[in-house]
C-alpha cells in the first residue's frame, strides 16, 4: 500500500438488524475486519485470504449525526473559515446512507439533520465570531446527471449546458453557475432546500428515493478586513458532495433509462477511481481529471488545493458484502492521496487601484508642498500637455541653436521629454560643433547656468526619480544638489545692482526705457522667444488661411461633381446603360475626379485641424512667454533700481488662505504682471496728454 496521504477518511456503517457476522469493527474504532463466517455465502472472499483488514481514521457504527459532523466535517468547516478550500464527500453503494449523512432526515427529528445544514450553521457562527472581518457568503448547487451539468439554483429551466473552465488563476470553475449571496444561514438553508427539491430522483429497485446523480453544494466565502481600504481578500469554498450510488449495474436489475443512468454513474465513478489510483501512485505525472465532469469539477478536492474529508458509507448486511469490500478498497486508496491546501489570499484589483490612486494623490500633494516651499510654481508632474511639449521643443531648439544656455526643467517627465526632443531635433538642427551629446546637455541642464558643476559631473548612483536617503527625491544627475536648490533652471536675471556694485548709482530709467534695456540685455533670450513666437504664429496663421481655402475649394469641387454625376444618372439610367452595354466614360471620369477631390478634401481638412491646434498652442505659449517676460522684467527692475519712484504699489505678499499654495504663488505673479501692464498704460496716456 502506498504512503499515507492527508485526506481524512472515515467509514460509516448503516444500522441494520441483520449485521453480518463476517464484519467487525475493532482497534478503537479505526479498523474494519472482514472474514469468513459459516453462514456467509457471499462471493467476495476467496479461499486464499481468510481475513481482510482495513484501517481508517475513524470507523463509525451507530454514530449519531452530531458525532459524524463533529469528527468528519467540523475541522474542514473551520479550515474554510481560516481561508482554505474544503471538501466533504460521501461515497458508497446505493442505500448505504450517503444522503442521510450529508442532508439528513429532518422529517423524523431535527437531530437527524446531516452534515450540510450543520456546516451552514457552524460556518455562519464562526464567521460572525471573527471581529474586524466582513464576509460575503454565496452558494451554488450543481448536479451532474448523465455527464451533464445542471444548475439546481437556476431560476430558469435547467438546460444541462453549463461548461467547466479554468479561470485566470488556473482554478476550475463552472461558467454560468448561479451563485446567490446569502446574508444569513436561513437564506443559505433556503437555497439548499430549493436545490434539493429540483434534484433528479428516479425510481429504483434498490432504493425508491435513490439519487441518480452527483450533487455538489458549494459555499463560497469571501473575507476582507472591515476597513473600506482593505485590498487583501481571502476566498475559500466548501464543497459538500453527495455522490451517486456506486453499486454495480447488474445488481440493480436496471433497464432502459435507469440502466443508462447507472452506466453514466459507473463510468464517472470508475474515472474517479482512476484519478485516485493515479494520485496514490508514486511519480505519476498525469492525472486524468478531464475524463469526466465529476473529476474535473473536483480536481481541487483530490490532489489539489483543498482540505478534504471522505465518508465511506457501507451496508453491514451479508448481501452487500462484496460492494462493501469494493467501497472499503476505494476508501483505503483515497487515504493515500496527498492534497496541498493553502490559504487563498489575494489582492482585490479594485481595492489595489484605489490604494494606488490614493498614494498618487498623496505624493502629488507632497510634491506641491515641496514646490511651494522651494518657491516653484506651475509644475506639472502628470502627463505633459501638447502645449508643454511644444514649449519644451522650442526651448530645446533654442538651446541647440545657441540662442539660450539653459532649459527649464521642473519634473522628471520634462527631462524625458527634453531628451526625446533632443533626439527628434538632432537630425534637423545643426549644432555649431557638429555633434550633439545628450549626456553633456543633460549635465548642463541640471547644473544651473549651463556649465556642469562638480556634483553634476560626478557619477551618480541614484537614478531619475529615485528617493535617496541623503538627498530625498533625486532628479537624474542633479540629485546631490536637488534638496537645497530646485531643479528648475530659469535663465538667471542677475540684478544690475549686484553686477555694478562698485559703480556710482545711476538714475532709474522710466519703465519703458527700462523695459527696452531689459529686452536688449538680460531679458534678450525671453524677448527673442516672444518675437519668435509672434513670427511663428503669423506663419501658422497664414498656413491656416491657405489650408482653409484648399478645404473650401475641394468642397465646392465635390459638390459640383456630385451634382453632375446625379444629373448624368438621371439622363442615363443604369439599367439602360447596362442593357446596352454602354460604358459611360464621362461618368467614370467624373467618379475618379470626385474620389480625388474627396482625398484632397480629407488631407487638407486633417492638416487644417492640426494647424488650428498648433495656432492655439502657439498663442497659449506666446501669452505665457509674454507674461514671463513682464514678470522677469518687473523683478529685474525692482532689484536694479530699488529706490525708484516708479516702484509699483505692492499690497504685500499674498498669504494663502487655504487650498493649494502652488496656485497662490501663480496668482501673485499674474497679479503683479497685470498691475505693471496697467501702470504702463496709464503712463503712456499721461505722455500723450
Ligand atoms: N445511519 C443511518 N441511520 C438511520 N437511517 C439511515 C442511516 N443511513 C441510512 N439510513 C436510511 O437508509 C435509507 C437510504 O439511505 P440514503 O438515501 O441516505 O442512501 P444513499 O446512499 O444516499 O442512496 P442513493 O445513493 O441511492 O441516494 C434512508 O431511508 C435513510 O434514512
Amino acid at each position: 500500500m502506498p504512503k499515507r496521504g492527508n485526506i481524512q477518511v472515515a467509514v460509516r456503517l448503516r444500522p441494520t438488524a441483520a449485521f453480518s457476522e463476517a464484519l467487525s469493527v475493532t482497534d478503537a474504532g479505526v479498523t474494519v475486519n472482514l472474514g469468513h463466517s459459516k453462514s456467509d455465502s457471499s462471493s467476495f472472499l476467496d479461499n486464499q485470504q481468510k481475513v481482510y483488514t482495513f484501517n481508517f481514521d475513524r470507523v463509525m457504527k451507530d454514530a449519531p449525526q452530531q458525532d459524524v459532523y463533529e469528527s468528519c466535517a467540523r475541522p474542514t468547516v473551520e479550515s474554510v473559515v481560516s481561508g482554505f478550500n474544503g471538501t466533504v464527500f460521501c461515497y458508497g453503494q446505493t442505500g448505504a446512507g450517503k444522503t442521510y449523512t450529508m442532508t439528513g432526515d429532518t422529517s423524523m427529528s431535527y437531530l437527524q439533520r446531516g452534515v450540510v445544514p450543520r456546516a451552514i450553521i457552524d460556518l455562519f457562527r464562526l464567521l460572525n465570531e471573527r471581529p474586524g472581518t466582513i464576509a460575503t457568503v454565496r452558494v451554488s448547487y450543481l448536479e451532474i446527471y448523465n455527464e451533464q451539468l445542471y444548475d439546481l439554483l437556476s431560476p430558469n429551466e435547467m438546460t444541462g449546458h453549463l461548461q467547466i473552465q479554468d479561470d485566470s488563476s488556473g482554478n476550475t470553475v463552472v461558467r454560468g453557475l448561479t451563485m446567490p449571496v446569502c446574508a444569513t444561514e436561513e437564506e443559505c438553508m433556503h437555497y439548499l432546500f430549493q436545490g434539493d427539491t429540483t434534484r433528479v430522483i428516479a425510481e429504483h429497485q434498490m432504493n425508491n428515493a435513490s439519487s441518480r446523480s452527483h450533487c455538489i453544494f458549494t459555499i463560497h466565502v469571501e473575507q476582507r478586513h472591515n476597513t473600506s481600504v482593505a485590498e487583501k481578500v481571502v476566498m475559500s469554498k466548501l464543497h459538500l458532495v453527495d455522490l451517486a450510488g456506486s453499486e454495480r449495474v447488474t445488481k440493480t436489475k436496471s433497464d432502459g433509462k435507469i440502466l443508462q443512468e447507472a452506466n453514466y454513474i459507473n463510468k464517472s465513478l470508475t474515472f474517479l477511481e482512476q484519478v485516485v489510483v493515479a494520485l496514490s501512485t508514486k511519480n505519476r505525472d498525469h492525472i486524468p481529471y478531464r475524463q469526466s465532469k465529476l473529476t474535473n469539477v473536483l480536481r481541487d478536492s483530490l490532489g489539489g488545493n483543498s482540505k478534504t474529508s471522505m465518508i465511506a458509507n457501507i451496508h453491514g448486511e451479508t448481501a452487500h458484502l462484496d460492494e462493501t469490500v469494493s467501497t472499503l478498497r476505494f476508501a483505503e486508496r483515497v487515504m493515500c492521496v496527498n492534497n496541498h491546501a493553502v490559504v487563498n489570499e489575494s489582492m482585490d484589483p479594485v481595492m489595489m487601484v484605489k490604494k494606488l490612486e490614493r498614494e498618487v494623490r498623496e505624493l502629488k500633494q507632497e510634491l506641491a508642498m515641496h514646490d511651494a516651499i522651494a518657491n516653484r510654481a506651475g509644475v506639472n508632474y502628470g502627463t505633459l500637455s501638447d502645449d508643454q511639449i511644444f514649449d519644451i521643443r522650442q526651448q530645446v531648439r533654442m538651446y541647440m541653436a545657441g540662442e539660450s544656455n539653459d532649459i527649464e526643467i521642473v519634473s522628471v517627465g520634462q527631462i524625458k521629454e527634453v531628451f526625446r526632443q533632443f533626439k527628434s531635433l538632432a537630425g534637423t538642427v545643426t549644432d555649431p560643433s557638429g555633434t550633439i551629446d545628450d549626456q553633456d546637455h543633460a549635465q548642463e541642464m541640471t547644473s544651473g547656468a549651463g556649465k556642469p558643476t562638480a556634483a553634476a559631473s560626478r557619477p551618480s548612483t541614484s537614478g531619475v526619480g529615485n528617493v535617496t536617503a541623503t538627498s530625498g527625491f533625486s532628479v537624474g544627475l542633479s540629485a546631490i544638489a536637488s534638496s537645497a536648490s530646485p531643479v528648475k533652471m530659469k535663465p538667471k536675471i542677475v540684478p544690475r545692482v549686484v553686477q555694478e556694485q562698485n559703480k556710482d548709482a545711476e538714475p532709474a530709467p522710466s519703465k519703458e526705457e527700462g523695459f527696452e534695456r531689459f529686452c536688449a540685455g538680460e531679458g534678450a533670450v525671453m524677448s527673442a522667444s516672444v518675437s519668435e513666437n509672434k513670427a511663428e504664429l503669423a506663419r501658422k496663421k497664414a498656413d491656416r488661411r491657405s489650408l482653409a481655402n484648399e478645404v473650401n475649394d475641394a468642397k465646392s469641387r465635390i459638390d459640383t461633381l456630385t451634382e453632375r454625376l446625379a444629373e448624368c444618372s438621371r439622363t442615363h439610367p443604369a439599367e439602360e446603360d447596362e442593357a446596352k452595354g454602354i460604358v459611360d466614360a464621362e461618368a467614370s471620369q467624373m467618379t475618379d475626379e470626385l474620389n480625388a477631390a474627396k482625398n484632397v478634401y480629407r488631407a487638407a481638412y486633417d492638416r487644417l485641424r492640426e494647424v488650428t491646434a498648433e495656432v492655439k498652442a502657439i498663442q497659449t505659449l506666446g501669452n505665457r512667454a509674454k507674461a514671463q517676460l513682464l514678470a522677469s522684467f518687473e523683478e529685474w527692475y525692482a532689484s536694479s533700481f530699488p529706490n525708484t519712484g516708479e516702484e509699483l504699489e505692492d499690497d504685500g505678499p499674498v498669504v494663502p488662505e487655504e487650498g493649494n499654495p502652488f496656485d497662490e504663488a501663480r496668482k501673485t505673479v499674474t497679479r503683479n504682471t497685470l498691475q505693471m501692464v496697467a501702470k504702463r498704460r496709464i503712463m503712456s496716456r499721461k505722455r500723450e496728454l
